[in-house]
């Protein structure tokens, strides 16, 4: 059977919520499906001040050595200053060695995350998450308009060729909508069943 990673970093939440609706696209595709965390790297005074949230259902990942283990690793980030959240960058930034074993080469990946604003970094997000996973060596695959509800320009709304999106607003009170969550399903379907075609 078809094993999926969903990894994610979240400070307050929605990019669990999008991880979350990944998993269960990839689910609904026949994929066993594990969601893990990434750990917090900001100092405690960060955390608290600024309100992190700490508490959550999914383990952390155990080390690097862990993405071998999957057909598919779909990694999920907010936003910081238009490119992934240092907390991922510094998860991948410690599996130099299995980047060096070319472990993860011919595995299917893909990216999605959350911002504040509609046009605050979340493409380039996406694509410094891409960037990274293609130096692992694994095949990616974005947000096609078969998800053709991302076209739409009459409500708020996340989601882009690359992949999943959301748009927190600049308070964080916006949820993921309808849409962007259907957005992250599609997505974690679409790449469990490309993943299990090239494992056939
Ligand atoms: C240090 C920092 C930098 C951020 N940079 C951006 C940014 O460049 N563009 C943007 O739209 N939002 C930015 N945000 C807002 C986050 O992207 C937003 O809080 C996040 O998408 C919410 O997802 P989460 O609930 O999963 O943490 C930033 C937030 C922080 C704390």
């Amino acid at each position: 059977m078809t094993k999926v990673l969903v990894l994610y970093y979240s400070s307050y939440g929605h990019i669990e919520q999008m991880a979350e609706a990944v998993a269960e696209g990839a689910r609904s595709a026949g994929a066993t499906v594990d969601i893990r965390r990434v750990p917090e790297t900001a100092p405690e005074a960060v955390v608290k001040g600024a309100g992190f949230k700490t508490d959550s259902a999914h383990p952390l990942i155990d080390g690097p050595d862990a993405l071998k283990d999957y057909d598919a690793i779909i990694v999920g980030s907010p936003t910081r200053f238009g490119r992934m959240a240092s907390q991922m960058a510094s998860f991948w930034d410690t599996a130099g060695g299995v980047w060096y074993q070319g472990a993860l080469h011919g595995k299917v990946g893909g990216a999605f995350t959350s911002s504040a604003t509609q046009h605050g970094g979340n493409e380039t997000t996406l694509f410094s998450i891409i960037t990274n996973l293609l130096h692992f060596g694994l095949t990616i695959v974005g947000l096609d308009y078969g998800h053709a509800d991302q076209q739409k320009i009459d409500e708020v709304l996340g989601g882009a060729p690359y992949g999943a999106t959301t748009v927190a607003g600049g308070d964080g009170s916006r949820q993921p909508s309808v849409i962007d969550l259907a957005g992250a399903r599609y997505q974690g379907r679409r790449i469990a069943e490309v993943a299990t075609k090239l494992a056939a």
